[in-house]
């Protein structure tokens, strides 16, 4: 038996359909979402991914900013660029694509931004609103696993999940997302100190593997019927690898692939905050 596949391709794009009709209201409304994105430096990864988020906005009609600084950009000139975005009526929510050049702080950079358009759910005002329970743009990775999870009837109410990978994109908050009373799982945050990683993996109901770390999941590692979610994002010969191993879909019940999986999620959830954002913003407009 082969795992069924967690087609994030088709629900990202189903998820963009059904955000164009909130889009449109806004935009009727004077207040047509607009997001911002500074990316810093030449890393083609990241100048793809930011690539990619834009052609979204333009499939649903959300308004693009795109902003750019040389590798070499000093943090005041991050932090002049941010401070533009935060004073921008046009931008309603934007993203610092990720990593920074090593000059540039990237804590100093997250704690510059508005927190009401942090489309990224990174600021420590909304890391904290997470820990806390009080609404405020999420993650749009572990938003974005959530939402793939629950689009499958793939059930999270009482499961054992383990999330490997603590990173603060990732693997982090997704331990604080899924164990809200709304989704309430049971969670095993592991990491490259865990122990016995196996003997933890082959308790769960779903897998989350984040790490980075090419192949690490392996079949013997799922337990049979298993729901398990590639994210691991690591460049072996310029291709993309996963931290899943291909043996493991003939052991799980459901396989997120990586590409195809999380990746398109994350940048649907990217543009669900974005409108969220908006909407928040006209509220007095709106009604
Ligand atoms: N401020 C910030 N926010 C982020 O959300 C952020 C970031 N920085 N830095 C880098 C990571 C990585 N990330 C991905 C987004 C989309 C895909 C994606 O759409 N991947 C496609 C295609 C991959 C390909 O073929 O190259 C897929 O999985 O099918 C992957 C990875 C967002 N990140």
């Amino acid at each position: 038996m082969t795992a069924t596949r967690l087609d994030g391709k088709a629900t990202a794009a189903a998820i963009r359909t059904e955000l164009t009709d909130r889009v449109s209201a806004l935009a009727d409304a004077g207040r047509r979402p607009g997001l911002g994105t500074l990316l810093v430096g030449d890393d083609p990864g990241s100048r793809w991914y930011v690539d990619a988020k834009h052609s979204d906005c333009a499939q649903v009609g959300i308004a693009s900013i795109q902003r750019e600084l040389p590798a070499d950009a000093t943090q005041a000139d991050v932090l002049a660029v941010v401070a533009d975005l935060n004073a921008d009526p046009a931008c309603t929510g934007y993203i610092v694509q990720l990593p920074l050049p090593r000059q540039v702080s990237e804590a100093a950079v997250l704690e510059a931004m508005d927190p009401d358009k942090d489309a990224d759910g990174l600021h420590p005002t909304n890391l904290g609103r997470l820990v806390l329970g009080v609404p405020g743009p999420l993650p749009c990775t572990p938003l974005g696993i959530v939402e793939l999870l629950r689009r499958y009837d793939v059930p999270l109410a009482g499961a054992e999940v383990v999330v490997v990978g603590r990173g603060v994109t990732v693997g982090r908050p997704l331990g604080l997302l899924l164990t809200r009373r709304s989704e309430n799982a049971t969670v095993t945050l592991c990491h490259t100190g865990t122990r016995d990683l196996a003997a933890h993996t082959r308790t769960a109901d779903v897998v989350v593997a984040a790490a980075g770390v090419p192949g690490l999941v392996t079949a013997e590692m799922v337990k049979p019927g298993a729901a398990v979610l590639d994210v691991g994002v690591s460049r072996v010969d310029g291709k993309i690898a996963g931290d899943v191993a291909g043996d493991v879909v003939e052991v799980a019940g459901h396989v997120a692939p990586n590409p195809g999986g999380v990746g398109p999620m994350t940048r649907a959830m990217l543009l669900s905050n974005v409108v969220t954002l908006a909407e928040r913003a006209a509220r007095p407009v709106l009604a």
